[in-house]
């Protein structure tokens, strides 16, 4: 069998970052507006700081005003509070992202129900978790990572996905639980594996498209991707790496690269798949949110 094709996920960010880019330019140009972002970091999580340097960078890229939070680990949870409450007040900030996971002491869903749902760039306000499991896909903010796993599904596959088999492995809120709310908006045929789903390789063989959101790293394997599959590899995970020098890592996926690759269709890699997609569909998701706060008409949708 031959080799899958390599879904480029940088190649693909940077198209959506150009268009980005141009609508931002318009949107000043017409209304003297810059869409306003602002992250919220409390506490110093290693595996943020790559995120929010390549959000920076990339909101930069896209024209708009972007600003960040951090706040001490030990930040009581009244003053998160408050601090997302002076950005919902804020005319400069269309879109606020407080990154996860919160410490401990800190409950995670109080303060993203606080967060305004036209602010909610990240799409996990109850408000837009709602209108895209009703079906309302166009009306809500949709979480990031999902939605630029369709993006990339789409450039591969087409427009129409209709009728596939979609096997999503991982029950998130963030990912897994949202990307089968887009891909049975998609008339696909969904199914949602986890820990407790049983037999894991069957179920997975039966997808065209499988969509892997567990955080384990290289646990799908090659034998488990039916022939010609698309494979959306959502995992990123540091390994160790002693044979690149003391001290040094990589990052894998959720999939077994090398021997998915020899059976699937089309495959993301890790990195340069949905790592990328993330950062550019939440300045997608700054822009529209900036729009409707405007009061704007909607553009039209990227995927
Ligand atoms: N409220 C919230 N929203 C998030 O979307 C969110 C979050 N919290 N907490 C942390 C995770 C992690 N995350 C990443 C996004 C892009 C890359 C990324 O761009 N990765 C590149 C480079 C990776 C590298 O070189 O280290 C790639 O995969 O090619 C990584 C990680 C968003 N997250």
């Amino acid at each position: 069998m031959s080799e899958a094709r390599i879904i480029d996920g940088k190649a693909v960010a940077e198209s959506v970052r150009d268009e980005i880019s141009a609508r931002s330019a318009a949107l000043l140009q017409s209304s003297g507006i810059r869409p306003g972002l602002a992250v919220v970091l409390v506490g110093e999580d290693p595996a943020s700081q790559v995120y929010v340097r390549n959000k920076d960078r990339t909101a930069e890229a896209c024209g708009f005003h972007s600003v960040k939070h951090t706040l001490a680990a030990d930040t009581p949870e009244t003053d998160v509070l408050a601090l997302v409450e002076q950005l919902n007040n804020d005319p400069a900030i269309h879109g606020i992202l407080v990154q996860l996971p919160l410490p401990r002491h800190i409950d995670e869903s109080k303060v993203l129900r606080l967060i305004k749902p036209e602010k909610d760039v990240d799409g996990f306000h109850p408000v837009n978790v709602g209108l895209l499991t009703a079906g309302e896909r166009s009306a809500a903010l949709v979480p990031c990572t999902p939605a630029g796993s369709l993006v990339l599904l789409k450039r591969t596959l087409g427009q129409d996905l209709s009728g596939m088999n979609a096997v999503v492995i991982g029950r998130s809120n963030i990912v897994g639980k949202p990307m089968a709310s887009l891909l049975l908006q998609e008339s696909c045929t969904v199914t949602i594996a986890h820990s407790r789903t049983r037999d894991l390789p069957a179920v997975v063989r039966t997808a065209d498209i499988v969509v892997a959101a567990v955080g384990r790293p290289e646990m799908v394997r090659g034998d488990w991707i039916k022939p010609g599959a698309t494979v959306i590899d959502v995992g990123i995970n540091r390994l160790p790496a002693p044979e690149l020098g003391e001290g040094k890592s990589r990052l894998v996926g959720d999939v077994a690269f090398k021997e998915a690759v020899q059976h699937a269709g089309a495959i993301t890699p890790v990195p340069g798949g949905v790592g990328p997609m993330t950062i550019a569909m939440l300045m997608v998701n700054t822009l529209t949110a900036a729009r409707r706060q405007l009061n704007l008409p909607e553009e039209a949708p990227l995927f």
